[in-house]
């Protein structure tokens, strides 16, 4: 056997378990791109070896066998694929075939429609009424979906006018737009349930469903941009006339379909729409044209595969296949740790990436993914390029698995990662660099240290220049320093160095809320510090005491437990607090007493809040309840001691009453308010 033919059928039968992987199970492991390029491997081979033709190779086929699971449905004429163009040099070949079989030179008219990324399926109206839908299957054979497609909103169970044939079958593509498909994965990922690669398999494999439930609730569209079989006389001279007739009758075709005259009509179109690609509300992969009239396409007739009218012009795919070198952390501003695959660099829709998110260890977990692997990245719109699978057939023997770290790779502080969170985090806020600006912003924001003057621009630059690293170096902050600054003039600098000063005398609540713990809020930090009185106690509590603070739970009490258990953490709040005589910044606050007893007159009341209150906000009712000892629940329970009813309070009104519990209005609430103020 010579190496030609050896290749050639090592090609089939690698295409062939592609398409069934594609066509059947809606589960490719390769990216398109590379199917495209085996595929076009094998065509120059057969052209060059036409004594090898088989007429049951893929490249004279069409998609897949029908799965079994569905009704049978013939096709009165065959659903084709697309040939397909990559580039200028191709598209004129084409042309220039089309005038050579026409005999003519005379410039065509093509209608150009973006080449949708889904699957074909086929719609038989009679009567103007949706009998029978089928995916296009082999060709001559698909599958029965009619249940499935009823579901889909855009697809009209019923046509709009009486001009229609008596039987008109419709052929367009079935696709899962953009937002949809993001929101469907994004749902999927936080439940651990499988993801899809891309919209085109998330649309087959909706489509393709045994419970037509399950279709229903998947975000499905529809775009037509042919006929069938048609009754009595044909719907019109041209092919874009026809589309028109279509949309008249309520079947939705896509609002970019042009007509275009000649080549050169075709390469604008396809620039124009490859310049707006990322921002259609839907995936492409490239354009297709389509000689318009249907006198010239019926002279000019069919291959094998596909129409000689039509051609795709395809556009650079949006996956393929690199090799991922490494696995670097990248802490975010806010501490959020993301796993950043370090690719072998690989042109994607026109632009190379050589970074791809990995999201966090679930994902990995998810991929399967090993350092060393044949990867699929994708890269669509403006979402940072992602690994969408991995190529396991490619794993080489000496993949290395994906270690996460413990410690913060910027800053060494520990890594946390909350029970059912998905995202681990740096636990160094105050301290960690690459979380730097947002502490500091936080840190002097107006609830917390309420710095005047410190605006985010002077902020950006202190960080920048490494004139503050940590809050603690604002204290020491001299004149000199702050006259280099952009827009920072004598009066500006002297004024921001009183209000730091100023800033020195706060209170426990405030400084506590200015460390920016990770969800310690306003209120919380407040009841930390009247729970604790001291900051050594806030530091030194372990889970369970911090738990015993009210509105303090579980996830809470694990970031503030961590957060004091960071030595840099610890440094920066010591050099906060020492005494300016020290060499510390000299922040301080007025002791706090203890709350007698006689000062908390509910104490061991548990209140809950419901409907809206009209005098009070519902965090001031909060602080004041909270201040009088009561705590504030957010459902009713055998344990509620009073329900405040603001207006149009519903089921927790109702359940108090069905328990027997106290209900009072926001007036007795001021009332008792008033009584202990
Ligand atoms: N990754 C894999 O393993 C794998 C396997 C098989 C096929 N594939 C991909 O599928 C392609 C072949 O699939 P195909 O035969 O469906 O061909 P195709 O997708 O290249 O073109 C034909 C199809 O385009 C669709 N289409 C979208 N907009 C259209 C429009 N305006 N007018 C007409 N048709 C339109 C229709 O569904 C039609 O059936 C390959 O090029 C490859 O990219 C990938
Ligand atoms: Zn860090």
């Amino acid at each position: 056997m010579n190496d030609a033919k050896a290749r050639i059928l090592a090609l089939r039968d690698q295409l062939e378990t592609y398409n069934e992987q594609y066509y059947v199970a809606d589960a490719p492991t390769v990216p398109d791109a590379e199917y495209d390029r085996l595929m076009r491997e094998l065509v120059a081979l057969e052209q060059a070896h036409p004594e090898l033709f088989d007429a049951a190779s893929p490249s004279q086929k069409v998609g897949g066998a029908p799965v079994s699971a569905f009704p049978e449905v013939r096709h009165a004429l065959p659903m084709l694929s697309l040939d397909n163009v990559f580039s200028e040099e191709e598209l004129s070949a084409f042309e220039k075939r089309l005038h050579s079989r026409l005999g003519s030179d005379a410039p065509i008219e093509f209608c150009c429609e973006p080449k949708l990324d889904g699957l074909a399926v086929s719609l038989l109206y009679e009567q103007g009424r949706l009998v029978q839908a089928a995916t296009r299957g082999d060709g001559s054979t698909g599958e029965g979906i009619t249940e499935n497609v009823r579901t889909i909103k855009a697809i009209p169970l019923r046509l709009r006018g009486d001009d229609w044939p008596a039987r008109l079958e419709v052929r367009g593509e079935v696709f899962m737009p953009s937002a949809g498909f993001e929101q469907m994965n994004e749902t999927a990922r936080s439940r651990g349930d499988k993801v899809f690669a891309n919209p085109r398999n998330a649309a087959a494999g909706s489509l393709r469903q045994l419970d037509s439930r399950v279709t229903a609730k998947r975000p499905l569209a529809f775009y037509c941009y042919g006929v069938g079989l048609v009754d009595g006389e044909p719907l019109g001279e041209c092919h874009f006339d026809i589309l028109q007739r279509l949309k008249g009758w309520g079947l939705p075709v896509s609002p970019e379909v042009r007509r275009m005259a000649g080549r050169a009509g075709c390469e604008q179109y396809h620039d124009d729409i490859l310049n707006r690609r990322d921002q259609l509300p839907y995936e492409i992969d490239g354009v297709v044209y389509k000689v318009d009239e249907l006198a010239l396409q019926e002279r000019l007739g069919f291959v094998a595969r596909a129409p000689r009218w039509a051609t795709a012009h395809k556009f650079p795919a949006q996956e393929e296949l690199t090799r991922l070198l490494n696995v670097e952390f990248q802490v975010g501003r806010t501490g959020a740790i993301t796993p950043v695959a370090k690719l072998e660099p690989v042109p994607v829709a026109g632009v190379v990436v050589s970074n791809a998110t990995l999201h966090n260890a679930d994902e990995i977990a998810r991929l399967g993914v090993m350092i060393g692997d044949t990867v699929i990245v994708r890269r669509a719109g403006d979402v940072i390029p992602q690994v969408a699978a991995v190529v396991l057939e490619r794993r080489p023997e000496d993949a290395r698995t994906i270690e996460f770290p413990a410690r913060c790779p910027v800053c060494d502080s520990d890594i946390e990662r909350i029970e059912g969170e998905a995202v681990a985090r740096c636990t160094g806020g105050l301290f960690c660099a690459a979380q730097r600006k947002e502490a500091i912003k936080h840190f002097s924001s107006r609830k917390a240290l309420d710095i005047e003057g410190l605006g985010t621009k002077i902020i950006d630059q202190l960080v920048a220049l490494e004139l503050v690293k940590t809050p603690a170096d604002l204290f020491r902050l001299s004149h000199q320093d702050l006259v280099g600054l952009e827009r920072m003039g004598d009066k500006s600098a002297t004024k921001l160095l009183a209000s730091l000063d100023k800033a020195r005398t706060t209170t426990l609540a405030r400084f506590l809320y200015a460390l920016g713990i990770r969800e310690v809020g306003e209120a919380t930090a407040n009841n930390l510090a009247r729970h604790f009185l001291t900051l050594e106690a806030v530091i030194g509590a372990d889970i369970e005491a911090l738990l015993a603070v009210s509105d303090v739970g579980e996830i809470v009490a694990k970031h503030i437990y961590y957060f004091f258990r960071q030595p840099h953490n610890l440094e920066v709040v010591q050099a906060l607090v020492d005494a300016r005589e020290q060499g510390g910044c000299g922040l301080h606050w007025p002791a706090m007493e203890p709350v007698a007893a006689d000062a908390q007159p509910l104490a061991g009341q548990t209140f809950v809040l419901t409907g809206t209150l009209t005098q009070l906000s519902r965090s001031d009712v909060k602080s004041a309840l909270q201040a009088l000892g009561a705590k504030v629940a957010g459902s009713v329970s055998a344990k509620t001691s009073c329900v405040v009813a603001g207006e149009a309070a519903g089921s927790k009104l109702v359940k108090a009453q069905e328990l027997g519990i106290d209900i009072m209005d926001e007036d007795a609430l001021l009332a008792l308010l008033a009584e202990h103020s």
